[in-house]
């Protein structure tokens, strides 16, 4: 009884400690999420950003290396004191842009992003931290901005921003940063930008290269100038899918804040008509002057058919939201289930998974037993590959011991590639290989992760 009753008190001593520790979590999570900032999710009118007609001793001892510079002195400064610039997006580009501009003093910052933080995102998302996980990109962004210099009015926008309120909200800034990362977006904020009469500072990073202009600026272009019409949804990669070195966002996002800075404090920026190109691979910039505003132009040209926004989704043929693209190329009897995959594990027939992912994806993570062969080497029919894959075919061949075609399913991270790895085996099926009955698992490795095994990464 005596040591029951001790066991007792002991457990309830260690439930004390935990709950202790847990009130301290939910008070530090507590003042992290209400710290001073009101989050907005609709756009309202802002009031007028005021000037500054001189410099605080504060200002100037914080500001001193910089208007120690003949290019920026006190004027720039004040220039700077007295202009907004939303930033659209706050990922890879919008990070490092919003952390510069808060730094140099800029007056007013919108940060807007619909998006929540992801741990997928900090090795590039510089504002976040881990304990932001989960808590909107614009507050989290406007925060760790304020940290940095609580002189800059900071403005979370936790919306999307869409033909609703892009003209609303742009008209209300002096200069547009575009850090987002997909192709509605960017016309949506081109064409708002070009009906307000606002610089557009854009840029984009994927993988080892980033790129940088300014659209709409001192009688240059607008990005429809340049690209009228939409790429193929198809052909479009983005950083999920191809990846990306966090340091190059990081480069591109101090580069836009370098050309906004310039355009705010009245140095102007030497990079409207210029496509500048960075190559982290071999450390190189490298720039090319683009082509001037063109007379036919949709959206800036002399007979604009746009004269107000559209539907930029319908228009791109994908959503802004669109994280991963699913493609639907097959017909139904064509494709398994990734249950029906677990259940023809589960039963061991006979079969050959075939994973067409880049190498380096598989190093990453893969299901045992399976052959890899990426897409790109199947479509050029790699020699060395197909030779690998008919062994393969002949091995199960034997292990059937009968005349049925031996089962192929193709997997790749989220059934897109598989599918077109489908359609190349078909038609070498009987010619190029022998005779094989071929089928894709609809959404890859990252469906067999949410929904068979959920120890398995997804990335
Ligand atoms: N129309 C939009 N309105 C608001 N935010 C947008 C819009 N389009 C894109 N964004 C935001 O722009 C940011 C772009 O950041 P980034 O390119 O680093 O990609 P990500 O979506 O965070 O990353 P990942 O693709 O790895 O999940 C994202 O946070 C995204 O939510």
């Amino acid at each position: 009884m005596a040591q029951e009753v001790c066991s007792l008190k002991a457990q309830l001593k260690e439930q004390e400690k935990e709950i202790a520790a847990l009130k301290k979590k939910l008070s530090q999570l507590e003042k992290s999420h209400t710290s001073a900032l009101e989050l907005h999710d609709k756009v309202r009118p802002l009031t007028p950003l005021k000037a500054k007609l001189a410099l605080s001793n504060e200002d100037i001892m914080r500001y001193s290396r910089q208007l120690l510079l003949p290019e920026l002195g006190v004027q720039g400064q004040l220039n700077l004191s007295k202009t907004s610039v939303l930033v659209v997006g706050c990922g890879g580009l919008g990070c490092p842009l919003a952390q510069y501009l808060a730094a140099a003093g800029i007056g007013r910052l919108g940060l807007l992003d619909y998006d929540e933080v992801e741990l997928s995102n900090l090795h590039r998302q510089v504002l976040h931290g881990e304990e932001n996980q989960g808590q909107a990109k614009a507050l989290s962004a406007a925060n760790a901005a304020r940290r940095l210099n609580s002189t800059v009015e900071c403005i979370p926008y936790h919306l999307q921003l869409s033909s609703e309120n892009a003209l609303q909200l742009i008209q209300q800034y002096d200069i547009v940063a575009d850090c987002s990362d997909n192709v509605p977006t960017r016309y949506l904020v081109n064409d708002a930008c070009v009906l307000s009469g606002k610089p557009l500072v854009s840029a984009s990073a994927l993988r080892m290269e980033g790129q940088l202009t300014v659209y709409n600026y001192s009688g240059g272009p607008c990005y429809r100038c340049l690209y009228p019409v939409p790429p193929p949804p198809e052909t479009v990669t983005n950083c999920s899918d191809g990846g990306v070195l966090g340091v190059v966002p990081g480069i591109m996002g101090c580069f836009q804040a370098l050309e906004v800075i310039k355009i705010a404090s009245g140095q102007g920026s030497s990079c409207s008509q210029q496509l500048v190109m960075f190559d982290a691979q071999d450390a190189r910039f490298r720039s090319i002057k683009l082509r001037p505003k063109q007379a036919g132009c949709a959206v800036c040209g002399e007979n604009p058919s746009v004269t107000k926004l559209v539907d930029y989704e319908s228009f791109c043929g994908s959503a802004a939201t669109d994280k991963c693209r699913k493609l639907n190329l097959l017909p139904r009897d064509q494709r398994i289930t990734v249950q029906d995959y677990q259940s023809i594990m589960d039963k061991a027939v006979p079969h050959l998974l075939l994973d067409v992912r880049p190498l380096v994806e598989v190093e990453i993570c893969h299901l045992p037993f399976s052959l890899n062969i990426p897409l790109s080497s199947l479509e050029e029919r790699k020699t060395e590959h197909i030779q690998l894959f008919q062994e393969r075919i002949s091995q199960l061949k034997q292990q059937m011991a009968g005349d049925c075609r031996p089962p192929v399913y193709v997997i790749c991270k989220l059934g897109n590639d598989s599918q077109k790895a489908v359609q190349v085996l078909e038609k070498m099926s009987g010619s190029e290989v022998d005779s094989i009955m071929v089928k894709d698992i609809c959404g890859g490795l990252m469906a067999w992760a949410q929904k068979i095994d959920p120890t398995f990464p997804q990335y």
